[in-house]
């Protein structure tokens, strides 16, 4: 049998990476972690305060520490939700391509308005025009996260459960076809 790779998130804010990578963790009987969490849980602090007293670059600092950590002190047994701007190093983009199955979920920035707006602990959204943003990190990033994806799911319209469906169901069609090439 094929063994299940590493299985990491990656999509803008609002895509869903957080919620999704939870329940096809449990599905898939595998360990989550949120990069997000580590990085706070690694600080001591929620993002807010590491945007606010170290800047985004302290923030990616952390980041690319907190990535390195966790996919190298587990093999084969996680499902990992990055956050959105972990393309932007390449020294991530090398750390993702290496050994996981890659998925990017996809949600347009209509939909990543809607489900980013009920929060406020995404400080790159604390701006007078949040539609904005997200249009012109979409533009940079949408390009980054279909290069370093092997599967891309589209989420609009969709229940988190039935994308959670969606993605286990397209995981395993890819490892199937592996299996019958290989
Ligand atoms: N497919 C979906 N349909 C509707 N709401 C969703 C969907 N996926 C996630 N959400 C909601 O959108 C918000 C952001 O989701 P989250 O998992 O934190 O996204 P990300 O980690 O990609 O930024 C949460 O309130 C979550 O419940
Ligand atoms: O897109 C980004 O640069 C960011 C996305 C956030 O994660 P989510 O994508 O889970 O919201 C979080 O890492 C931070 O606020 C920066
Ligand atoms: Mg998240």
């Amino acid at each position: 049998m094929t063994k299940i790779p590493n299985i990491i998130l990656v999509g803008p804010m609002g895509a869903g990476k957080t919620t999704i990578g939870r329940l096809i963790s449990q599905s898939m009987g595998k360990h989550f972690y949120d990069l997000d969490k580590v990085i706070e849980d690694n600080a001591g602090a929620d993002i807010p305060w590491i945007f606010e007293k170290e800047g985004e670059e302290g923030f990616r600092k952390r980041e690319t520490q907190a990535l390195e950590s966790i996919v190298h002190s587990d093999t084969n047994d996680l499902v990992l939700a990055t956050g959105g701007g972990v393309v932007m190093r390449k020294e991530n983009v090398d750390i993702l391509r290496d050994d996981a199955l890659v998925v990017y979920l996809y949600a347009s920035v209509a939909q990543q308005l809607y489900r980013t707006s009920k929060s406020t602990h995404r400080p790159l959204l604390q701006t007078g025009d949040p539609r904005a943003t997200l249009k012109k990190l979409f533009e940079v990033r949408d390009p980054l996260y279909r290069d370093v994806a092997t599967l891309v799911i589209e989420t609009d319209a969709r229940h988190p459960k039935s994308v959670a469906n969606k993605v286990l169901d397209a995981i395993k069609r890819h490892l199937e076809m592996e299996t019958s090439v290989s």
